[in-house]
């Protein structure tokens, strides 16, 4: 509650956030640690956990495999610009979008934000595939197994029990 005078509190409307990352091409690993470090550098993001990496069959069309992890966020940003704040770091990644689904040096998926729903033409949260992914669940019931998501009012330990570890090993290198 802002009340009229006092200084705009930053905290007002701090808010936890879970985010995917993920790719194929390159480097991942060097890929996916330097870019949570420049989420970490940006105003109103701070990273407060990681899930180990995981090797992961690719979902989609014939490609190399993944590595896939997930992180903590507490954000004092809003959805569209904790958005635009992830777009921009997969720009410095070199980051083309070519087909849908097909390999990338980094994918950084908004998948929670507090208990919120939201549906926006270019953004939707909780994630649309959230729910369905291997290589998301696993890593992220690692580190927030008893958040609950909103759409299904499950939490993600039992969405992830539900959708198995098919597909997802723990990387050598954690
Ligand atoms: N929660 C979200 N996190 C990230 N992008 C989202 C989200 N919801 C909608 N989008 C939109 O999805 C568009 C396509 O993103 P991207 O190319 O990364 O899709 P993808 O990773 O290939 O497929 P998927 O969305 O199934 O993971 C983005 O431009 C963005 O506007
Ligand atoms: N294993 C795996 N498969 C995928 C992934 C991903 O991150 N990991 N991302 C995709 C597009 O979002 C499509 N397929």
């Amino acid at each position: 509650m802002q009340h009229p005078g006092q200084p705009d509190n930053p905290n007002d409307h701090d808010e936890r956030c879970a985010i995917a990352l993920g790719g194929n091409l390159g480097n991942v690993e060097a890929t996916l640690t330097s870019a949570l470090a420049d989420l970490n550098a940006t105003d109103g993001i701070r990273v407060e956990t990681k899930s180990r990496w995981y090797r992961t069959a690719p979902v989609g069309p014939p490609q190399p495999e993944y590595l896939n992890g997930c992180a903590l966020l507490t954000v004092s940003l809003l959805p569209v610009e904790l958005l635009a704040a992830l777009q921009a770091i997969e720009a410095g990644y070199g980051r083309e979008r070519r087909e849908r689904w097909g390999p990338r040096t980094l994918d950084l998926d908004v998948l929670l934000y507090g208990d919120r729903v939201v549906d926006l033409p270019r953004l939707q949260i909780p994630h649309p595939h959230l729910g369905e992914r291997a290589f998301v669940l696993v890593p992220l019931a690692e580190i927030a197994a008893d958040w609950i998501e909103p759409r299904s009012g499950l939490s993600i330990g039992q969405l992830a029990a539900r959708v198995g570890n098919t597909g997802v090993r723990l990387a050598a290198a954690n």
